[in-house]
């Protein structure tokens, strides 16, 4: 049903310069349910955004409709050279894809890892198409990113026989070796005790700090609070919305 356009782009990182994620005018259904109609907001690079809302309020479809993984049915969204149309028709080239999945970090509930792999191996994928990076380098950049996420020394262990809350960190130890311009993280913390939930955030913090655009889904009060900006997917921020015009509806925490 529905489907998007893009404008061309060949670029793979936006941190050349400052940007802004502009979505104007997005509109969402499933069958019968509108999401949501006409929905605007804004988010800069260099910040953390929360979205919340609550189960069922389309914080994960949203962040899948920025990392064009679906579709939307109106509106725009645009950052950097990316701009996304929703609608009708569906093109989005092979060589568009590739630069997009540069661009993009996803820190998803899944985990998104290859479970029959080891970790080594799964924190060589975001390193694939780096030039120039000799074998000793790549183990290297590993080995730290494996310390940053405080899990020193497991490269040859098999995915499968780590926890939930462990796999997350290696897919946090993917992020960080993927350095992306814009990462979108859903519920990051949700399955992690309060020492690694801190640690998830100061790594995606750090990110923000080296120039990516992070958007985050979340349930909690305590990653919204940690965050620059947020995004209210509620009734009552919809509400709020319309009652506004559908001006941009990041917000600023006080
Ligand atoms: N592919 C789909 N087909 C039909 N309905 C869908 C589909 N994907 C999501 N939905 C519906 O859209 C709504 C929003 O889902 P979404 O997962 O985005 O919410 P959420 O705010 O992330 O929820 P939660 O906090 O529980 O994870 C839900 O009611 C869900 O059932």
């Amino acid at each position: 049903m529905t489907a998007i356009t893009t404008t061309a782009a060949t670029t793979t990182s936006l941190k050349d310069a400052p940007f802004t994620l502009t979505a104007t005018g997005l509109t969402k259904t499933f069958g019968n349910r509108t999401l949501w109609d006409g929905f605007s907001f804004t988010a800069e690079s260099g910040t953390m955004t929360a979205i919340t809302g609550p189960s069922g309020a389309g914080k994960t479809t949203l962040l899948n409709c920025v990392g064009l993984l679906e579709g939307f049915d109106a509106g725009q969204i645009v950052y950097g050279p990316w701009s996304f149309t929703g609608g009708p028709r569906h093109h989005v080239g092979a060589r568009e894809r590739s630069c997009l999945r540069e661009v993009l970090g996803f820190l998803f509930q899944n985990y998104g890892l290859v479970e029959t792999w080891n970790v080594r191996r799964n924190l060589m994928v975001p390193l694939r198409n780096r030039r120039g990076l000799t074998s000793r380098a790549r183990d290297s950049m590993i080995a730290q990113a494996l310390e940053r996420v405080g899990l020193p020394g497991t490269q040859t262990t098999m995915i499968y026989t780590l926890s939930g809350g462990e796999q997350q960190r290696v897919a946090l130890a993917r992020l960080i070796l993927k350095n992306p311009s814009v990462v979108l993280a859903d519920e990051p913390t949700s399955a992690l005790d309060h020492a690694n939930r801190d640690l998830v955030l100061g790594v995606l913090r750090q990110l923000a700090d080296d120039g990516a655009l992070v958007l985050i889904a979340t349930h909690s009060d305590h990653v919204a609070d940690r965050c620059t900006g947020q995004v209210g997917l509620s009734p009552a921020d919809q509400e709020r919305r319309h009652g506004a015009g559908q001006r941009p509806a990041a917000t600023s925490p006080s």
